[in-house]
């Protein structure tokens, strides 16, 4: 799937836009590490982040210890950050 890169003044604007995300990889990703009070609600919030990756096809880089998900968006189509990702975690924020 053709996806672009974003700029990355783009990039910028958006990330500052989403409490808590930063740039990772040299800008080529966004990174973000949820904690919660248990594995539970860890587990229960990766299910839902699981679904919307199947909806858009579009699929974290993630890693879970007990209650700690430590997620990293990119598009690997695009070689980097595109809007798929900023879409992606619109999406993680409003869950
Ligand atoms: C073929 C399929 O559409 C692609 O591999 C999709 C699937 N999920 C994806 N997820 C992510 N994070 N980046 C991609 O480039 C990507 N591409």
């Amino acid at each position: 799937m053709a996806v672009e890169k974003l700029a990355r003044s783009d990039a910028e604007s958006a990330l500052n836009e989403l409490e808590g995300w930063e740039f990772d990889r040299d800008g080529d990703a966004m990174r973000k590490v949820f904690e919660f009070s248990d594995f539970s609600e860890a587990w229960g919030f990766m299910a839902r982040v699981a679904l919307i990756a199947e909806k858009s096809d579009h699929h974290p880089e993630w890693f879970n210890v007990y209650n700690k998900v430590d997620i990293t968006l990119t598009t690997h189509d695009a070689g980097g950050l595109s809007k798929r990702d900023v879409t992606m975690a619109k999406a993680i924020e409003a869950l």
